[in-house]
């Protein structure tokens, strides 16, 4: 039988697919250039102008370019004698991490000479690109899938190494280098909305989908039933175990996945954050998914009051969510750590006052470094005599015994659950003032 004849690529497919190239360029300037965060820049409507699905396409083609950030500049530096300036290289790498995983050789081609000809600085290395990356489509796919797994850059890579060794470094770039499933959270029954979605439930209750789509085309998605929350994200709402009655401060609460699986325990919970856009995405959350919880605009410093169980989520520098968000390790240098680290013992102090005798409180960062998690609560154990750590707390189901730390604490890593599809890092401890 005749093969069908394939439909000519319209224009405006072409023009639109060059778009959302352009686009995914732009982000990878601003994040290697600028030091900003994808999250930040789609925030700030960096992507505006596209429609939804190029939007999501554009953003895709970013964060896969800057997951595979090491093998691109490798497979590209044997054919470049100098550095080209920043967006060449990275119209560069875009391309090559496409052509790397089978995109069409000439489509990817003409649309990174098409972005370096539009730019009056750049329009002179249009050959230039065009040679480099046909030198790539020889060079075929294979060599990509021979190189290293991608490592985390050196000021951060360096005290991870001396955090976990070097092997379990390795575990956890290969974590990063595999990326993130879909994870909810569900308000309901776990194993009938797992059957709904087409996803398994993980052993401490999330609801997994390898290949999700569109989140808000999902089942459930509109009536409520679920959020979606890393599985590890889940752990300290679980470890606090909120009951009904209770009144919870939930501190640093947006977006709000944790202030919803308190709510959803029948507590009577306040959460407090600083940042009003992002407080209004807790009230939007909680609003589709009809849990109710008091909303607090202000600084935790600020909180006064006396409360049963106190959760504590503080600002730190977020190296546990690499694996979903790549850019963190290029657009940033670790100089804003210090400061983090100060304000999450100082935090840590002030939540501590607001406890009630016999009260709890669940201190957790979704962090990888021991200077966010372990060593802040091994401080705070010096600094309060009224306070100790309480361990049962972490009998939680699907909790490895072999994830708690010395100190009695929960160190979570990317390369646990490895044949399941990873999850984020995180600490949590569970604090118990004395009655
Ligand atoms: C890790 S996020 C919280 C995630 C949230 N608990 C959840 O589960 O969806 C940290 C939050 O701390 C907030 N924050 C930072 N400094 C703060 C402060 N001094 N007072 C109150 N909130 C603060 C930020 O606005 C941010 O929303």
């Amino acid at each position: 039988m005749p093969k069908p004849t394939p439909k000519p690529k319209s224009k405006t497919a072409s023009k639109s697919s060059m778009q959302t190239r352009r686009n995914a360029v732009y982000l990878l300037d601003q994040v290697l250039g600028e030091g900003r965060l994808l999250s930040e820049l789609i925030a700030s409507g960096a992507l505006e102008r596209l429609e939804p699905q190029e939007r999501a396409r554009a953003q895709r083609l970013a964060t896969e370019t800057l997951r595979g950030l090491e093998r691109a500049d490798r497979l590209l530096q044997k054919h470049l004698q100098k550095y080209p300036p920043l967006t060449v290289r990275n119209v560069l790498r875009l391309a090559t991490l496409e052509l790397c995983q089978g995109g069409a050789a000439h489509g990817v081609v003409n649309d990174a000479v098409e972005i370096v000809s539009r730019n009056k600085r750049t329009a002179g290395m249009k050959g230039l690109v065009n040679a480099v990356l046909r030198k790539v489509v020889a060079q075929g796919e294979d060599a990509w899938n021979l190189l290293r797994v991608p490592r985390l850059p050196k000021w951060l890579r360096g005290p991870l190494v001396q955090a976990y060794g070097p092997e379990t470094m390795m575990a956890i770039e290969a974590a990063h280098f595999a990326g993130a499933p879909l994870d909810l959270t569900v308000k309901g029954g776990a194993a009938a909305l797992a059957e709904t979605v087409g996803g398994v439930v993980l052993p401490t209750g999330s609801v997994r989908i390898a290949d999700a789509g569109q989140v808000s085309g999902l089942p459930g998605f509109e009536a409520g039933e679920w959020w979606v929350q890393d599985a590890a994200a889940a752990i300290p709402a679980r470890v606090l175990n909120a009951q009904a009655g209770e009144h919870v401060l939930d501190l640093c609460a947006a977006p709000g996945g944790k202030t919803m699986q308190v709510a959803a325990s029948g507590a009577t919970v306040t959460a407090v954050d600083d940042n009003p856009a992002r407080m209004e995405r807790v009230r939007e959350n909680l609003k589709r998914t009809q849990l109710k919880a008091e909303l607090v605009v202000g600084d935790v410093m600020a909180q006064k009051g006396s409360y049963d169980a106190i959760l504590l989520d503080a600002p730190c520098s977020a190296t546990g969510t690499m694996r979903r968000h790549p850019d963190l390790p290029h657009a940033k240098d670790g100089s804003e750590f210090g400061d983090l680290i100060g304000m999450q013992s100082w935090m840590l102090d002030h939540a501590l006052s607001l406890l009630k005798p016999g009260g709890r409180l669940v201190f957790c960062t979704c962090s990888l470094l021991p200077d966010e998690g372990e060593v802040q609560v091994e401080e705070a154990l010096e600094r309060h005599n009224d306070v100790r750590v309480d361990r049962t707390a972490l009998e939680v189901p699907g909790i490895e015994p072999e994830w708690i730390t010395e100190e009695g604490g929960l160190r979570l890593r990317p390369d646990y659950w490895s044949e399941l599809g990873g999850m984020d890092g995180f600490y949590v401890a569970c604090l118990r003032k004395d009655g």
